[in-house]
């Protein structure tokens, strides 16, 4: 039996993402359609703390699906923290007359989500993060956007290096998770990628395999680290020192964070959140929206946040063998 819910709440946070904006078209257009109506919260739960909240019907959530960033802006709100935040937040709920909130963002998010889940406000999160970090999810918003854009990059990096005969060191973002550095490692063509979860023998996977390939004939090379490895230059000057090879260091940084979204991330979004407003019709409180095997699904927060999620693996052995 449905649960009769009049009004929902809609929130970015956490870092942001190409697609976060998909998802708040969807979830408002869902609303819309059974009914509801929703608030848009502004600056991730600051915004809910402060009460700095917009109205938004089905018309004002149009064209967003192809930008970047978030029309809600988004936050990293510490007060959110303390038990005097929290406690704000969750009262300005129930004064605004919530029945439900959505959280489109990342694991600290998530912990923000079932927070206030505990304080009676009903919360869905819907993972939006570039990083695909969050372990009960095979996918994350924005993950296909920020590797086409970082491709885009290293594809004109390529160029120059090859003129130069050089090797680029890329650094890729990812914060402790390197799945955004394998993709756009093997999407490249990288020599080497660098990844937080997988030791590496220096000498061996990278000094003595790109003399070798340069024996075969390869002229340029592009290492790929991941940013939870460590610093970049301290790799371009290692190679340099080992190989003699001249290695510049490319950081792509928030360039990784823009741009329009990808047709997966516009389908991913749409798809989770339309799945967060049909929980929340439902009576679910504290669950994670997630994509297992494409099927939509949800997890309990606490649960889902407690599984764990490995690099793909068999991604990882083919970028080594074709990395010749
Ligand atoms: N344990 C927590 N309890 C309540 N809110 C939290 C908690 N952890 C994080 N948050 C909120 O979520 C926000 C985003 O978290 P953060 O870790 O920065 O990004 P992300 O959600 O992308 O992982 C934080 O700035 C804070 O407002
Ligand atoms: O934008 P900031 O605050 O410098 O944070 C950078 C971090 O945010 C990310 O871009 C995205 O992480 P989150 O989605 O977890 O916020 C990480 O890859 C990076 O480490
Ligand atoms: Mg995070």
């Amino acid at each position: 039996m449905e649960k009769q819910i009049k009004r929902i709440g809609i929130l970015t946070s956490g870092g942001d993402a190409p697609g976060m904006n998909a998802v708040v078209r969807a979830v408002v257009r869902t609303a819309s359609a059974y009914g509801i109506s929703c608030l848009g919260i502004r600056r991730g739960y600051s915004g809910l703390i402060n009460g700095d909240i917009i109205e938004l019907g089905a018309r004002s959530v149009d064209g967003i699906i192809a930008k970047g960033g978030t029309m809600l802006y988004t936050a990293r709100c510490l007060e959110m923290l303390t038990d005097d935040g929290l406690t704000q937040a969750a009262n300005n709920a129930h004064y605004m007359g919530l029945d439900g909130l959505v959280v489109c963002g990342g694991d600290g998010s998530f912990r923000g989500a079932q927070a206030l889940s505990r304080k009676g406000v009903p919360a869905i999160g819907v993972p939006g993060t570039i990083d695909n970090d969050i372990v009960c999810s095979d996918y994350t918003i924005g993950f296909d956007s920020a590797c086409n854009t970082a491709i885009q990059a290293i594809d004109k990096l390529r160029d120059t290096m090859q003129s130069h005969e050089r090797c680029s060191v890329v650094e890729v973002m990812g914060r402790r998770a390197g799945h955004l550095a394998l993709d756009v490692g093997v999407a490249c063509g990288a020599t080497a990628i660098l990844l937080p979860e997988r030791e590496i023998d220096f000498e061996k996977s990278i000094v003595e395999k790109m003399r070798a390939n340069r024996i075969r004939g390869r002229k340029h090379h592009i290492i790929i680290v991941a940013e939870g490895v460590g610093n970049a230059q301290d790799v371009a000057d290692r190679i340099h020192t080992a190989t003699g090879i001249d290695a510049r260091v490319t950081i792509l940084g928030h360039i990784q964070r823009g741009g329009s979204p990808t047709v997966r991330d516009r389908v991913m979004a749409t798809r989770m959140g339309y799945h967060a407003v049909k929980i929340l019709m439902e009576g679910a409180s504290n669950r994670v929206v997630c994509a297992r095997n494409n099927q939509i699904t949800d997890y309990d927060i606490e649960e889902g946040l407690a599984m764990s999620k490995d690099l793909n693996q068999e991604l990882y052995e083919v970028s080594q063998t074709v990395s010749i």
